[in-house]
């Protein structure tokens, strides 16, 4: 194997870009936390805890398709947590007892750990146990101790909106999620699952990877000339009528697609009323 061996100064050896203009680059506010989409899917959590806030916990758990393991005693679960338990059996490993130190090499293949219990001397050996086995790991009400925090979640179909206030307010991140979601068109989830509907049927007839800015391009175009309700009524046959244009890069708006699509099926209907074939 060539070893490497550097000489200059990286920085030195940076290109120069003689039209740069770094006003046009976003400005960097540090502080922040990265905002990621986790696919947790079949993945193995451990929730230790019942009461209110693991409740919440399970929520989100289960609805990102998680398999969680959850230790806490039966005395202290919240009705919804028991809930959860019995209408999630096959995602959820119950074990009704306190944590004990040994769960955490038991258990095989632990992506995240959560605590919400209200033992704060329990919470921190917890955390201390997951940072020496590199779990990343969530420790509710002692910020210091979690690698990553909650925020506060807008779900509807596909769409999901995390509003984070960085630890300063969480009250307010719920009352600004509630906001943002008031202020969304009504058929923005469907809108949503339309386009990944389109942009399948994208990938289908033009499949290349070298197209892949063509097919951004495009798809950007469509988003931005249909509105949400339009893109929201968009049938499969719409959807192929739109496609039509892709080759030579021709965005259809709506109306001409709807126009199309109501001429091309009365066609179809004469032909059929006159016995004519249809199309395969
Ligand atoms: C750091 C973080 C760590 C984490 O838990 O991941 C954390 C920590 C703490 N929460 C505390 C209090 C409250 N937390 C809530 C509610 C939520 N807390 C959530 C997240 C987070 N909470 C993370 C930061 C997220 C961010 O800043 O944006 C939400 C968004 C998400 C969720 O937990 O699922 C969920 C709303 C979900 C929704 O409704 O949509 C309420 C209101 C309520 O219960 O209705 C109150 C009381 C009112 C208030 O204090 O604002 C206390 C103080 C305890 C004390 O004073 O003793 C601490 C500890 C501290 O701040 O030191
Ligand atoms: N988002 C956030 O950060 C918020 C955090 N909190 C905090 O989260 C913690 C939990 O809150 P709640 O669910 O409302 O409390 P809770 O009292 O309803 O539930 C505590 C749970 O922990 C269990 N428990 C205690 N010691 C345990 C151990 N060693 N092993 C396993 N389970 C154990 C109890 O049996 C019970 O199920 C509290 O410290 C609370 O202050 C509260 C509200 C919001």
């Amino acid at each position: 194997m060539a070893s490497l061996s550097i000489t200059a100064d990286p920085l030195s050896l940076i290109p120069t870009f003689p039209n740069e203009d770094p006003s046009t680059y976003p400005p960097i506010q540090s502080g922040g936390s990265l905002i990621l989409a986790w696919q947790i899917r079949n993945k193995r959590v451990l929730l230790v805890g019942g009461g209110n806030v693991a409740a919440t916990r399970l929520v989100h758990l289960l609805s990102a398709d998680a398999l969680v393991t959850l230790i806490c005693p039966p005395s202290g679960l919240h009705p919804e947590t028991a809930y959860r338990l019995k209408t999630h059996e096959s995602r959820i490993t119950y074990i009704p007892r306190n944590f004990e130190p040994s769960d955490l090499s038991s258990i095989p293949s632990i992506s995240l750990v959560l605590t919400a219990i209200d033992d704060p001397v329990a919470s921190t050996e917890i955390y201390t146990l997951c940072k020496s086995l590199n779990y990343p790991v969530n420790v509710a009400d002692v910020p210091p101790e979690c690698d990553f925090y909650f925020g506060s979640v807008h779900r509807d179909g596909p769409l999901q909106i995390m509003v984070s206030t960085g630890g300063n307010g969480p009250k307010l991140a719920a009352m600004i999620r509630r906001k943002v979601a008031d202020s969304l068109p009504k058929e923005t989830s469907k809108a949503i699952v339309k386009v990944g509907e389109l942009r399948k049927m994208l990938r289908a007839i033009a499949p290349e990877k070298d197209e892949g800015a063509k097919r951004m391009e495009w798809m950007s175009r469509v988003c931005e000339s249909w509105e949400f309700e339009e893109l929201a009524e968009m049938t499969e046959g719409d959807m192929k009528i739109l496609l039509e244009g892709y080759k030579d890069g021709v965005v259809k708006q709506y109306k001409e697609v709807k126009l199309l699509e109501s001429v091309r099926s009365g066609e179809e209907e004469d032909d059929r009323r006159e016995g004519k074939p249809g199309d395969a």
